[in-house]
């Protein structure tokens, strides 16, 4: 630095030494390449690199050396950004978060990570609507990586599992109107408070609420009914006998804050999903997605009116202040990445439409669980290799992903545990999930034999009591319309399906939405019935809760 300085008295003496020796300095560090950027040039970046290539172009032996200045360079800059290895993901209802969930659980497959699943092989949530327990979560004789599937937020038995020093805790939020009309819709709330023989059951709810008390006394028969009123908030751990309070609301939304690091902004899923993407570290391929869970056309409400639209918001006064406060947050979270944030946006929406068009055949209608049906996704029958891969994990849902991973913690415990599998870390082999869902055409499924060797392959089915045992009124309404499906034989590779029921509702069917769409196939068709809408199964009597 000294060289470059002006010198005050400017004599002449002095100058012509500090010229020479300054000179000599640059030979010295040219000749040992350690040249400092800031040394005698304005612009040092350039004579760095005019440097670097002439050493390079004249195969000087240390051009080597500058390669691997450059290499360490690069993972100097790497270690600022390592990729997230725990992530609790606060999985709500009815916001996109299986989406998500599809996202975090195929980066554990293709990462080697460990997911944390629910006790008990046939549950797929922990101890849901209880607040999340140790004792409802699988031992996984390692740490966890991540959590990704329904849990009730509970900040001292989660940090046992998912430290929050070193976890990253995120969550997603939906705009409190849809997401209650999507949760009251889709959680048969209707039916599970008899109202459903109203012209607008929706509307009727709204104008007479049922008090806390009949709710909870409801909830207790049927869980689901807890997500009532202030769904979000529900989820991450507040109870209904705080939803009144709005200083407790406050205290609540500052530990939320404080825990989370991201709230991702359905409405807003690509920059959210940029955003979790730059705080992970992980690849924009990691995080494009196919839109999972969206209810049929034919079961979304078209209108909901401004006086409905005040009443939802009056009626779920906590999820409001919660959207509202964490939105807020979210902008500035995006403000923060500064520029550059919004090419990659732009990105994610192009890769999502390139992976649209090389997995996708058409859409179709999948079972999220027993009773429900919703979009889904043909696979395109010609992929293979890795394209095929990447295509299956994104179309896996996470009941099929559970049943892998508890695949895969089995056999981990057998290594452990000393038994013979061989070869585990290199096995290749791919899990059930992935093969083929297996869907049929609808009329097909409806007027014959089928000849199908994908239906040897049972889907374990989500167990949820949502739908069991619904008022008289529905299963009256239901009762007029039942098929009689006859399984005639259900051996490995041929299923034949007879329906024996009138004609009139043959017709029914046909004319239906459903008509000329792929339904999910299921080994149990005794109990299909159609509700006039859609072809919906009916809970077995004695299934029970998953979360009592
Ligand atoms: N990417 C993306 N963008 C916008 N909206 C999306 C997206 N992914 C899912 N969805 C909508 O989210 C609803 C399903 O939410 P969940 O997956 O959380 O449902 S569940 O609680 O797991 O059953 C469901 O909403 P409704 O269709 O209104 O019910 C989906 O359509």
């Amino acid at each position: 630095m000294l060289c470059c300085q002006s010198f005050g008295n400017n004599q002449k003496r002095v100058f012509i030494a500090a010229f020479f020796s300054c000179a000599l300095l640059v030979v010295v560090q040219y000749k040992f390449n350690y040249f400092s950027l800031s040394q005698c040039s304005t612009n040092g970046r350039f004579v760095k690199r005019v440097v670097e290539e002439e050493l390079v172009e004249k195969n000087d032996l240390r051009s080597d050396e500058i390669k691997n200045k450059n290499v360490i360079v690069k993972s100097v800059e790497n270690e600022k950004c390592r990729p997230t290895e725990y992530v609790l993901f606060l999985k709500t209802h009815k916001t996109g978060s299986s989406t998500i969930t599809n996202i975090l659980n195929r980066y554990a497959v293709q990462h080697n990570k460990t997911v944390l699943l629910p006790k008990g092989s046939e549950y797929y949530s922990f101890d849901w609507p209880n607040k999340f327990r140790l004792s409802s979560a699988i031992n996984t004789y390692k740490r966890p990586n991540f959590l990704a599937n329904h849990a009730r937020y509970s900040r001292k038995s989660m940090n046992v599992l998912f430290p929050r020093e070193d976890t990253m805790y995120i969550s997603v939020l939906r705009h409190p109107v849809s997401q209650w009309e999507s949760t009251f819709q889709y959680m048969s709330f209707p039916y599970i408070l008899d109202i459903s023989y109203q012209e607008d059951a929706m509307d009727f709810f709204l104008n007479n609420p049922p008090s806390t008390e009949n709710i909870m006394e409801i909830s207790r028969k049927y869980p689901s009914l807890y997500l009532i009123r202030n769904p979000l908030f529900f989820d991450l751990g507040l109870d209904h006998s705080h939803y009144d309070n709005s200083s407790y609301i406050k205290r609540a939304l500052k530990t939320l804050d404080k825990d989370f690091e991201l709230f991702l902004i359905m409405e807003h899923f690509d920059e959210s999903l940029t955003l979790l993407r730059r705080k992970l570290c992980w690849e924009i391929d990691d995080v494009v997605y196919f839109k999972m869970n969206e209810r049929l056309s034919q079961n979304k409400r078209n209108v909901v009116t401004q006086d409905q639209e005040q009443k939802i918001k009056a009626w779920n006064n906590a999820d409001v202040v919660l959207y509202n406060y964490f939105v807020e947050k979210f902008w500035r979270q995006v403000k923060d990445e500064g520029p550059g944030f919004y090419d990659e946006v732009i990105e994610l929406k192009k890769r999502r439409k390139e992976y649209s068009k090389l997995c996708i055949e058409k859409e179709a209608v999948e079972e999220a669980y027993s009773s429900v049906f919703v979009k889904g996704y043909k696979i395109k029958a010609n992929l293979t290799g890795k394209n095929q891969t990447f295509c299956r994990h994104m179309l896996t849902n996470e009941i099929h992903f559970m049943d892998y991973f508890r695949g895969q913690h089995a056999k981990w415990v057998d290594l452990l545990e000393g038994d013979t599998i061989k070869n585990f870390d290199e096995s290749t082999e791919e899990a059930d999930i992935f093969i083929k869902i297996p869907v049929i055409n609808a009329t097909d499924f409806i007027y014959g034999a089928q000849n199908r060797p994908e239906y040897s392959k049972t889907i374990k089915k989500k167990k949820n009591i949502i739908h069991k045992d619904r008022t008289s009124k529905r299963d009256k309404h239901k009762e007029k319309n039942q098929l009689n499906f006859i399984q005639e034989s259900s051996d490995t590779n041929d299923v034949n399906i007879k329906v024996s029921k009138t004609t009139e509702l043959m017709e029914e069917l046909s004319n239906a939405d459903i008509a000329g769409k792929s339904l999910p196939l299921k080994k149990n068709l005794e109990d299909l019935k159609f509700d006039g809408k859609t072809i919906v199964k009916t809970q077995p009597e004695n299934e029970t809760l998953p979360w009592l």
